[in-house]
């Protein structure tokens, strides 16, 4: 969704973000250091040398797993945090929606913030007057306008701020993932005014968490991880680094898992004595090693609508594989939404053993996606359908049809007179 960029309105350079941390100490620690401090102090960089620069007119996607930096970047972009180094210059009127209390008085009711945050935005009393019924009439919330806003809901707080910050005319809107709290009509009308916003040239900067939403709205993506900058392009390619990140992690849980597991086992074979958990799931030691998309027996990253394909999957078991374990595959679209997904639980189909290597089809009589570029997942599952191991990206497929159709899906439509 490329839309004309113009000159830039937020330039960060080198931006680096130390917090100090302020840890209770052990029981241990305290009995040593007697008397003393029962704290010791912490450096925490949340951002780490941060470049990124912003034309006018983009709408640029913030995301990272928690504690990646995003709300923090957002705050240092909106003038609410310093950097500890490295500048942020930006050019227009800026107008933010970050966490929940930040820019309301809780002891004023919703009518004296308005005016308090209008007026720290850089609107007169008079200016604020005439966009107050259209603020109050946007957020939905008018019953309880002369309420304090201390005895707000949360989605009642982010109805206010947001109706606010798209009502005080910005250049610049700064969102961060506290929309996510109004309900979904409210979410709703959020994204149909920040579309608006779009159209007209406005620049967003958005922190989220939902992917489909950064595919779907964003023209730029940005990727954060240990607050550092580690993506920066189109939506699809951040949400690729973003999701293999994703993957990673869940390996690593697993991997923890396991061990946690394995040593509750060793203490409970070694003394009896050592209450153990109730047994959890067996879940199987194997990996998704290689999926392919095969046409005739023959692997293929193009096709036609319609034709018949296997997706073949290979598994390496490195302890035996028996009874219900579950092997599954799937498509996603470009941005990572997933389109389509079976497994052989849901077929009825039940696996054999399997030791090592070893390889199974998952057979498509006629391929009926869309135009479009796809990846192929693979994924194998225990018994209870824990998943073990997924193989996300294992497979590209680009389906090459006459453009007739959008979509994920081929339906083939024809059209023709209705008849009386
Ligand atoms: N005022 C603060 N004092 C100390 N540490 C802070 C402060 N603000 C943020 N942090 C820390 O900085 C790190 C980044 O926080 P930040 O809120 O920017 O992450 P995020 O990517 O927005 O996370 P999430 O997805 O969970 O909202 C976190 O480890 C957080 O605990």
């Amino acid at each position: 969704m490329a839309r004309s960029s113009g000159p830039t309105v937020v330039q960060v350079e080198g931006v680096s973000k130390r917090f100090v941390i302020r840890k209770e100490k052990s029981l241990k620690e305290r009995v040593v250091n007697f008397g003393r401090s029962q704290r010791h102090k912490e450096d925490f960089w949340a951002l780490r040398d941060v470049d990124l620069s912003i034309e006018s007119g983009t709408t640029v996607g913030l995301i990272g797993p928690n504690g990646s930096g995003k709300s923090t970047l957002l705050k240092t972009i909106g003038g609410i945090l310093q950097p500890t180094s490295g500048t942020v210059r930006t050019r227009g009127r800026m107008a933010a929606l970050l966490e929940l209390g930040a820019g309301f008085h809780p002891d004023l009711t919703g009518r004296e913030n308005v005016y308090l945050n209008a007026s720290i935005l850089g609107l007169s009393t008079k200016q604020t007057d005439r966009y107050f019924d259209a603020i109050v009439d946007f957020s939905g919330i008018e019953q309880f306008i002369d309420t304090q806003v201390k005895f707000y809901s949360s989605g009642m707080y982010v109805r206010l701020a947001f109706a606010v910050a798209v009502h005080v005319d910005p250049d610049v809107l700064l969102v961060d993932e506290v929309l996510a709290v109004g309900d979904e009509p409210f979410q709703r009308k959020c994204m149909d005014r920040i579309r608006s916003f779009q159209h007209e040239g406005r620049t967003i900067v958005l922190v989220t968490h939902g992917l489909d939403q950064v595919a779907d709205v964003c023209d730029r993506a940005v990727v954060l991880e240990h607050g550092r900058l580690v993506a920066d392009g189109t939506p699809a390619e951040a949400l690729r680094v973003l999701r293999s990140e994703f993957d990673q992690m869940r390996a690593e849980d697993i991997e923890r898992d396991q061990e946690r597991r394995a040593r509750q086992e060793a203490e409970a074979a070694a003394g009896g004595a050592v209450a153990t958990p109730a047994p959890a799931e067996e879940r199987p030691k194997a990996t998704i090693s290689a999926v392919e998309v095969l046409d005739g027996g023959s692997p293929v990253g193009v096709v036609a609508p319609g034709r018949p394909l296997a997706v073949r999957v290979t598994v390496d078991a490195t302890e035996p594989l028996t009874g219900d374990w579950i092997l599954g595959f799937g498509f996603e679209s470009g941005s990572g939404q997933g389109i389509y997904g079976t497994n052989s639980r849901l077929l009825g189909v039940p696996l054999p053993t399997v030791v090592g290597r070893a390889a199974f089809d998952f057979t498509i009589p006629a391929l009926h996606l869309g135009e479009g570029s796809y990846t192929v997942h693979g994924a194998i599952a225990g018994p209870t359908g824990a998943e073990v191991h997924r193989l996300r990206d294992g497979a590209q497929l680009t389906v090459q049809a006459d453009s007739r159709e959008v979509g994920f899906v081929r339906l083939d439509v024809g059209l023709v007179p209705a008849t009386a």
